[in-house]
């Protein structure tokens, strides 16, 4: 089944207004479109500067596009009634890059993850603790930090309570947009992994924003590739990278062995 469905979407910027020069028109996006099937990881892949993160804007409803639709389980989010609305918020949760920017650094642990809980859920302060420490055992984190604040956890740790506090209203699609880009490689790998646990227990679907090509292509079911605005290639799991822009993304992948690093 089709959960979002992204239709010849364009954004433009308008930018350089002065009281001698008329505004100028930037195109970031140009008309793009593609679908993602419930159930589903769905890799974004491009430079910096090709559009992922406006595209990430506007899947999420943050930002209007210029000229098409985004569709989430049939519903025109940009022409949504309250309800619909309200209902997509649940559905659709995100994860960004630099979590710590993301809570507000007053708040204990267990505050930041019952956020949605009380937006969302009629639970009482109880059921709400339990679900808390739920959460937490859901993301490998132990209970005891739920007293803690954000400044007092590593990166890692930080980046789970993010994706805790993401999956807490049982979402259908996250948008990881370089949720994992911060951290070390051996911190990446574990939160890579326990995305894909979670997916499988929870039969969420992902968008999967990155520029690195190696983190994407172990996640992802299938890859678009972004250049310039445009979407210019879509491939499978195993499948081999065609267009220039994509073998440039693949020929920055620093080989493992520094002897071949030099080759
Ligand atoms: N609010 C804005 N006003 C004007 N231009 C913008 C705005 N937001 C983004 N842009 C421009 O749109 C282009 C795409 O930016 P975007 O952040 O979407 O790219 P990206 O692929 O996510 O890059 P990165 O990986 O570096 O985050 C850039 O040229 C950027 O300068």
């Amino acid at each position: 089944m089709t959960l979002l469905e992204v239709t010849n979407v364009v954004k433009h910027y308008q930018h350089g207004q002065t009281l001698l020069r008329k505004k100028q028109l930037a195109t970031v996006l140009q008309d793009i479109t593609f679908s993602l099937h419930e159930g589903e990881c769905l890799g974004l892949v491009g430079q910096s500067g090709s559009g992922k993160s406006t595209l990430s804007r506007i899947i999420l409803g943050l930002e209007k596009p210029t000229n098409g639709t985004v569709r989430f389980d049939g519903v025109d989010l940009y022409h949504a009634n309250a309800k619909e609305k309200n209902s997509i918020r649940r559905d659709l949760q995100a994860v960004f890059q630099n979590s710590f920017h993301s809570f507000n650094p007053k708040q204990t642990i267990a505050e930041i993850i019952e956020e949605p809980l009380l937006n969302f859920e009629n639970y009482s302060r109880i059921e709400r603790q339990q679900k808390v420490a739920e959460l937490l055992h859901c993301v490998e984190l132990d209970r005891a930090i739920m007293t803690k604040y954000p400044s007092q956890l590593s990166g890692g740790q930080q980046q789970r309570v993010n994706i805790a506090r993401a999956i807490a209203v049982n979402p259908r699609l996250i948008v990881l947009d370089e949720a994992i880009s911060s951290l070390d490689m051996i911190l990446q790998k574990h939160i890579l992994e326990l995305l894909q646990s979670l997916q499988c227990q929870l039969k969420l679907s992902y968008i999967f924003i990155s520029h690195d090509l190696n983190a994407t292509r172990f996640i992802a079911d299938r890859v678009l590739v972004m250049h310039q605005g445009q979407l210019v290639e879509e491939i499978k799991k195993e499948a081999s990278f065609q267009h220039p822009a994509a073998l440039e993304l693949y020929n920055a992948i620093l080989p493992m062995h520094p002897r071949n690093r030099r080759k």
